[in-house]
């Protein structure tokens, strides 16, 4: 290890975003403070917690609180923390290199101009803004653990900054702002206590401006609710959720049977998962009686509620509660069920009285309640509750539950009925409706291979059994269901007998069966996984880019189309033409079951077909 001056470049993001952060525009500028607070403030949380769990610390007598010391003589701005501190080598790796793949994305889209700047604290990236008024920022660091040494890290934002071993220092963080010219404001005591007041009200230690305290410190989630204003509510949101914006929704509940509790939880505006920035980190902290025990809590949630942000104290944890045996903690199971059963009530009773923002939650975050439908056995049942779908019945974009579903049934259908498709204009221009519309039985619409999967797993809601519609076996068991026999111009079974058996020949193995269909009305064709039903097998198509993911398919005719019975009659001359025809009719009804024909094969024979056509 070397203690000596040591000069080292950025790693390429961050020299992108230090590039965008010096050119930042002055009303952005003044969020440097939020995050570098808020690093302050974890740094500090984190020894509260070493102290606590008899870890040796050293200078374990320092106050917790931060200290701004403005000079506006010298244009600086000193923050310092008495923290954990970081030796040689975690301050390269902090405060030199990216590691999570989010930021980078974020900082990729910051360079497009396609993203706003004050997120940046969502990143894990905030300390950069620090260069948004400073053109030279030196850090002192020394860590907590007794034998470690002090640590000068210094950069002026170009392409690079040195470290260097310094002797005599207390525990934590001091950063030193050089100011520039145009943000020489940020040493003045009144232009500070605004922007601490503003956004950095609901840090949980003293923040103190050249010896005076500007905020009061406060653990909201304790208090009486009629006690709190929204704009606490909110301003809380922001500072533990590192949100310039408001929370869509907020649930402040407590609990005392079966466990003690004191939960507050947000929903964001937004979910970047969505955005392509990676997989979000959970983002509920645990506490106990106002202590962080654990951030970000991996184990005190289920993982698909990973876009919540909030707090839950529990004055039954044991401060000492390590990582291993929180995994199988009987009472960390205890919160996981309290807090995630409470949640999903919220969800329902929003759900049923603001119709309208639980569609934009569902719109943003159903991808998370999907999720937890799939894997979260415990909690499935009130989950696929909260799902969402357009049906045959609903106008496009409007959405209804399995529950609105089975209400609006008819008292002799006895099942609930749903097919797959990418889009409403897909579904409704295939096959699979027919039978159902012409019964007027509704079919709800799913679009993802994960809400088939849920719904197949489920098997049955509320009694119903749950049936796709693209089923190969489908038994509406409606009374009088009748079997859709021949019209008058109908083909004759004994005609039908030699089709289907022709067709089969002529299809090869790319059938497994061909039979006379009881479900079309308007389409010559459909085709039907002999294996269920196709949601799975156009996801791996599209996934593997593979034509030849699908295996053979069930082809069923419909007896009374003119296309059908032209078909038979071609056969019958013992025309060649007949083969290029029935390939064709088999390829369509594979497009119109949403699957990806080869188009090289297609293109040849719609040749072929043009130029019988244009004979
Ligand atoms: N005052 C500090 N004391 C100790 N470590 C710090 C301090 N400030 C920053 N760090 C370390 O540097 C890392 C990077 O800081 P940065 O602000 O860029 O991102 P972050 O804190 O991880 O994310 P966010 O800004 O979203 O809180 C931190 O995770 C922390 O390990």
């Amino acid at each position: 290890m070397s203690s000596g001056v040591e000069t080292k470049e950025f790693q390429t993001e961050i020299r992108q975003l230090l590039d965008i952060v010096i050119n930042s525009l002055y009303t952005d500028k003044e969020i440097f403070l939020r995050e570098l607070i808020s690093n302050a403030a974890d740094a500090m949380e984190k020894v509260r917690y070493l102290q606590l769990t008899g870890a040796d610390v050293k200078d374990g007598d320092l106050p917790l609180e931060i200290t701004l010391t403005a000079d506006e003589e010298t244009h600086t701005l000193t923050v310092a923390d008495p923290g954990i501190g970081m030796n040689r080598e975690e301050l390269v790796e902090n405060l030199g290199t990216i590691a999570h793949s989010g930021s980078k994305e974020f900082i990729k889209r910051l360079a497009e101009g396609t993203q706003d700047f004050k997120l940046i604290g969502q990143f894990g990236v905030g300390f950069y803004s620090a260069f948004m008024v400073a053109d030279k920022v030196e850090l002192y660091t020394r860590s907590y653990r007794p034998e470690a040494e002090g640590c000068l890290w210094s950069s002026d934002g170009s392409g690079s900054y040195t470290v260097e071993d310094t002797p005599d220092l207390v525990r934590g963080t001091k950063i030193i702002l050089h100011l520039k010219e145009d943000a020489r404001d940020f040493a003045k005591e009144e232009t500070l206590k605004r922007i601490v007041k503003q956004y950095s009200g609901f840090v949980p230690y003293p923040v103190l401006l050249n010896g005076q305290k500007v905020n009061t410190v406060q653990a909201l989630w304790t208090k009486n609710k009629n006690e709190i204003t929204d704009e606490e509510y909110n301003e809380f949101y922001k500072y533990i959720a590192n949100a310039y914006d408001e929370p869509l929704f907020r649930l402040h509940f407590s609990s005392d049977a079966p466990i003690s509790l004191q939960s507050l939880l947000f929903v964001p505006k937004e979910n970047f998962e969505h955005w392509g920035f990676g997989r979000l980190d959970p983002g509920v902290n645990l506490y106990c009686k106002k202590v962080l025990i654990q951030e970000q809590s991996k184990d005190i949630l289920p993982e698909w509620m990973r876009f919540v942000k909030g707090v839950i104290d529990s004055e039954e944890l044991p401060l000492n509660i390590s990582r291993e045996t929180m995994q199988d903690s009987a009472l960390v199971q205890k919160i996981n069920k309290a807090v995630t059963g409470r949640f999903l009530k919220f969800l329902d009773e929003q759900a049923k009285s603001e119709p309208e923002k639980y569609k934009e939650f569902y719109d943003k975050f159903g991808v998370f309640i999907k999720e937890g439908a799939a894997n979260d056995f415990g909690h499935r049942n009130e989950l696929v509750k909260l799902m969402r779908f357009e049906s045959m019945k609903t106008e496009a974009g409007k959405f209804i539950s399995l529950s609105d579903y089975v209400q609006n049934m008819a008292e002799e259908q006895k099942a609930v009925y749903y097919v797959n498709g990418p889009s409403r204009e897909v579904i409704e221009a295939g096959p699979y409706l027919e039978i159902f519309r012409s019964k007027g039985l509704d079919v709800i619409y799913t679009r993802e291979a994960i809400e088939d999967y849920v719904l197949s797993l489920m098997g049955e809601f509320e009694g119903k059994k749950l049936i796709s519609a693209d089923q190969a076996e489908l038994d509406l068991d409606l009374p009088g269901q009748e079997e859709k026999t021949e019209g008058e111009e109908s083909l004759s079974e004994e005609a039908l007998n030699a089709l289907t058996a022709w067709l089969k020949e002529a299809l090869g193995s790319k059938v497994t069966e061909v039979r006379v269909s009881k479900r079309l009305a308007d389409s010559p064709a459909i085709v039907l996984s002999p294996y269920g039903t196709y949601s799975m097998q156009r996801m791996m198509q599209l996934v593997n880019r593979d034509l030849n993911q699908v295996g053979p398919a069930i082809l069923e005719i419909n007896r009374n189309h003119p296309l059908i019975k032209r078909l038979y009659a071609l056969h019958e001359q013992n025309d060649p033409f007949a083969q290029t025809a029935a390939e064709q009719v088999f390829e369509n009804a594979r497009i119109a079951a949403g699957l990806i024909v080869d188009p090289r094969e297609m293109v040849n024979r719609l040749y072929a077909i043009l130029e019988r056509a244009l004979k």
